[in-house]
């Protein structure tokens, strides 16, 4: 069974990859992802200065659900280490190198892409609209006009394939309405969907108390328990963003969710909760249960059902 895929006009030996913010802050957990059997691998989002980020505890697995919180807080080296690593990856490597950048304004992603345009290298860009846990930043990705005029000024400068890491949309008409933004972007070749839910809260029983230190115990939802929010999203901009590629990630604990992404329009899928949890070695098993379930139902590329899913 074949597992490669193309997002950005790049080609991934296989379709699977770490989640930006998981594994992959420093270069030491980057070189982790190279090592494994991920298909590629991406940078934490970055900001334009290092940020330490909120205060721990900021991020507890909630194994019983194989899920988890975080409010990490953007934590990261700042944009200039990011851009000294891709200026150094080798990209002779089969594995392309993607780098999310998740700036505090619009003037800040603005600073930060043109420094890796001036560098004209082949990684990908993708923008974060979608932090859910800096004190105080409404995320961009729930303020449609704010996320328009934010391509309008990082579209034309990037100008090579680009692409943007959502939040889920939980309400038909926001699909309706995002999807027509990112449709007037030519060179936005790829959304991921989806970042974590925002905003969740998770108490301990026996101590009656928050999980997480930051923002009074709220933060960001993911593994098992946003799997079908996550599917819902990758098909809903699959549909409606038919020159786009869509990057599915939520919920991903197997080769078995990874087949539903794909089944739902993915043409890539990242694993964040589940990375974090069992480490990169989790490529090698994830590969393998999805090149055993393609035999069992006798599909010999992802082409042969990506976005196949059937409805009643
Ligand atoms: C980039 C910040 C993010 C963070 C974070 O650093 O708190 N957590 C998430 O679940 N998603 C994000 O996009």
């Amino acid at each position: 069974a074949n597992l490669s895929t193309n997002i950005a006009g790049l080609h991934l030996p296989n379709l699977f990859f770490n989640a930006s913010g998981v594994c992959c802050q420093h270069e030491h957990e980057l070189k982790q992802l190279l090592e494994s059997d991920s298909g590629s691998l991406i940078t934490k989002s970055a900001t334009y200065e290092m940020r330490e980020g909120n205060p721990s505890p900021r991020y507890v697995p909630l194994p019983a659900i194989q899920s988890s919180i975080n409010s990490m807080g953007l934590p990261n080296e700042g944009y200039e280490y990011y851009l000294a690593y891709a200026k150094k990856y080798d990209y002779s490597n089969p594995k392309p190198l993607f780098v999310s950048l998740s700036g505090l304004s619009v003037a800040d992603n603005k600073k930060m892409v043109e420094g890796f345009v001036a560098a004209n290298l082949p990684c990908v860009l993708e923008i974060n609209f979608s932090c859910p846990n800096v004190p105080g930043k409404p995320q961009l990705g729930y303020d449609m006009e704010a996320m328009e005029s934010a391509l309008n000024v990082l579209a034309p400068i990037i100008k090579k394939p680009f692409g943007i890491k959502l939040p889920p949309y939980f309400d038909i008409a926001h699909f309706d309405t995002a999807a027509a933004i990112f449709n007037k972007f030519d060179n936005l070749a790829y959304l991921t969907c989806i970042n974590s839910v925002g905003n969740g809260l998770a108490i301990d029983f026996e101590t009656e108390t928050a999980l997480i230190k930051p923002k009074d115990g709220f933060g960001g939802l993911g593994g098992l328990m946003v799997l079908n929010t996550a599917l819902a999203n990758v098909n809903a901009f699959y549909r409606r963003c038919p020159n786009k590629k869509i990057i599915g990630v939520g919920g991903v604990t197997s080769g078995k969710e990874a087949f539903l992404h794909v089944l739902a329009g993915a043409s890539a899928v990242q694993i964040g909760t589940q990375l974090k949890e069992e480490g990169p070695k989790l490529f090698s098993r994830v590969k393998k249960e999805l090149e055993d379930i393609m035999v069992a139902k006798g599909y010999k590329s992802l082409e042969d059902f990506r976005g196949k899913v059937k409805t009643l």
